[in-house]
């Protein structure tokens, strides 16, 4: 068992709790023991919270970008010498794999702290001559940033929202999710040791309640949500009350086109990375399986093979490569998916039940001779079901793929080289693949359109995100007035 947190909350460089908020349990997902209990923060804790991030802003953004660097790229160096431990936690929290936590999410994290560590000695602004005169923008911090995190990559989303708007001279307060809160703790005492001022990063627990404080207060810059299109609906909007900045990480049902011409293993390797990695708890997946009609038997054959290659077991064991959904809500939810799909008249091709064990278990679950009209092809499902669906020609699937109000992702499996890049540019999402899915690294953009989000995670965009621009306008000559 994991070592128990020694407070709910880490502020101003230390950890703290209050035992006056709302306790919650923490459990453990492969076998639904409770292993935390943690307290909700109060109005004091977050006042708390806010107050040492506000103190702490103005000192960080006076250090030099690259003495502000050195601390994020130390902390990533502490992240990857402790990714065991990470990963283990991350495992008890999450319930995915350490199969996939020891490669995806304290090493994703560390990636985010390495890059923007490295990007923050070359943020400037420019010069623009104006004749005699000129102008100079200066790129300033926004101030305090609120991270609010989902369920599914706790340490992923902390620092990709901590790297960014560190590099960039803000502080943080960030709130995990109540469901998954342990690792964000863990990234606290990270960047602390790593030589982060007390109150540059602080973590408050809690539940929508204690979000929607953080997003109101008029200490808050900035937003920056992952979660699900509703909360991010609410979330918007109470941040545009106060004219605050946002990035909005949202949910997602993304298309994924496999023409007659792909590679077919590489199709089903793309299928099953964009379907049941954590168990189907990614918002990137490519949930709508577009398969051109000629290999649509081909393509579900080997797709029933390969799932057989699934070892669904205790998640600390490294050779499982399938945990459990993060919760009985979650895994309820999916089950009435599967339930819809059928009534409306899909075919389960593969599993479609409920796992006869402790923990939050599902099969990962095919469904065949799935119309794009159906609850599972129009919903986002957030478990291992993937919809299959078929098409005859490249304009009819483009329009299909695109009939949708998510655009987080879209991803395209072909040899013709010319129709790959033309149904990259016609995707309307965000994070679009070629012959691959789901790779996410820290120098490409990450983020979505339409419903699925505003702003841009990692790469150069996400510093545009925690940063603004002051013009200065330098006169060189007397000022002309008219009276
Ligand atoms: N685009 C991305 O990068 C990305 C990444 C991961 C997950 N997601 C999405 O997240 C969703 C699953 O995560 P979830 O169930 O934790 O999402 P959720 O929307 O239920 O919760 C997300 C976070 O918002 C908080 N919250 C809830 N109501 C709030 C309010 N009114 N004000 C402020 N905060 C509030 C929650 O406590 C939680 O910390 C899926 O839709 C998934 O696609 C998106
Ligand atoms: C790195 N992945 C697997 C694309 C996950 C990104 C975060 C979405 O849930």
């Amino acid at each position: 068992m994991h070592q128990q947190p020694t407070a709910s909350h880490f502020i101003d460089g230390q950890y703290i709790d209050d035992t006056a908020g709302d306790a919650f349990d923490v459990l453990y997902p492969a076998t639904g023991e409770v292993i935390a209990r943690l307290h909700a923060a109060t109005p004091a804790i977050i006042n708390r919270a806010l107050d040492a991030a506000r103190r702490a802003q103005t000192d960080w953004a006076a250090l030099t970008g690259t003495e502000r660097g050195r601390v994020l790229r130390r902390a990533a160096d502490i992240m990857r010498e402790r990714n065991h431990d990470l990963s283990v936690l991350e495992t008890f929290d999450t319930g995915k794999p350490y199969q996939e936590t020891s490669v995806a999410d304290a090493t994703s994290g560390a990636d985010a702290l390495e890059y923007f560590g490295g990007l923050a000695g070359s943020l400037t602004g420019e010069h623009i001559q104006l004749g005699a005169d000129f102008v100079y923008s200066r790129r300033e911090a926004l101030g305090v940033c609120v991270g609010i995190g989902a369920w599914n990559y706790p340490t992923q989303i902390a620092c990709w929202k901590a790297a960014p708007a560190l590099a960039c001279g803000n502080a943080m307060v960030f709130k995990p999710s109540e469901t998954t809160p342990l690792s964000a703790l863990k990234v606290a005492e990270i960047l602390n040791e790593a030589g982060a001022p007390a109150g540059t990063f602080n973590v408050v627990q809690g539940l929508g309640a204690v979000g929607a404080s953080l997003v109101t207060d008029p200490r808050v810059d900035k937003v920056s949500l992952t979660g699900s299109v509703p909360t991010g609906r609410k979330v918007y909007a109470a941040a545009a009350e106060g004219m605050k900045h946002v990035t909005m990480e949202l949910g997602g049902k993304s298309p994924l086109v496999i023409f007659d011409d792909a590679d077919l293993e590489n199709a089903v390797s793309g299928a099953i990375l964009g379907n049941f990695y954590s168990s189907g708890q990614v918002c990137s997946n490519g949930t709508r399986v577009f398969v051109q009609k000629g290999i649509k038997d081909a393509f579900l054959k080997r797709l029933s093979e390969r799932l057989k290659g699934v070892i669904m077991g205790d998640p600390q064991d490294p050779k499982t490569n399938f945990g459990p959904m993060v919760s009985k809500n979650q895994r309820d939810i999916v089950e009435g998916y599967i339930a819809k799909g059928i009534s409306e008249g899909a075919h389960v091709s593969f599993g479609g039940k409920r796992v006869d064990k402790a923990g939050f278990f599902i099969e990962p679950t095919v469904f065949s001779d799935v119309t794009d009209d159906m609850t599972i092809a129009r919903e986002e499902i957030f478990g291992p079901v993937m919809s299959v669906l078929d098409f005859d020609t490249e304009e009819e699937v483009m329009r299909r793929a695109n009939d949708t109000e998510f655009g987080l992702a879209a991803g395209v499996f072909t040899a013709d080289l010319t129709r790959a890049h033309r149904m990259a540019a016609g995707f309307e999402a965000g994070t679009c693949y070629i012959n691959t899915y789901n790779l996410a690294p820290v120098e490409a953009p990450f983020g979505g359109m339409k419903m699925s989000g505003v702003g841009r995670e990692n790469s150069k965009a996400a510093i545009e995100h925690y940063s603004q621009l002051k013009g200065v306008y330098v006169a060189m000559t007397d000022v002309e007035a008219p009276f």
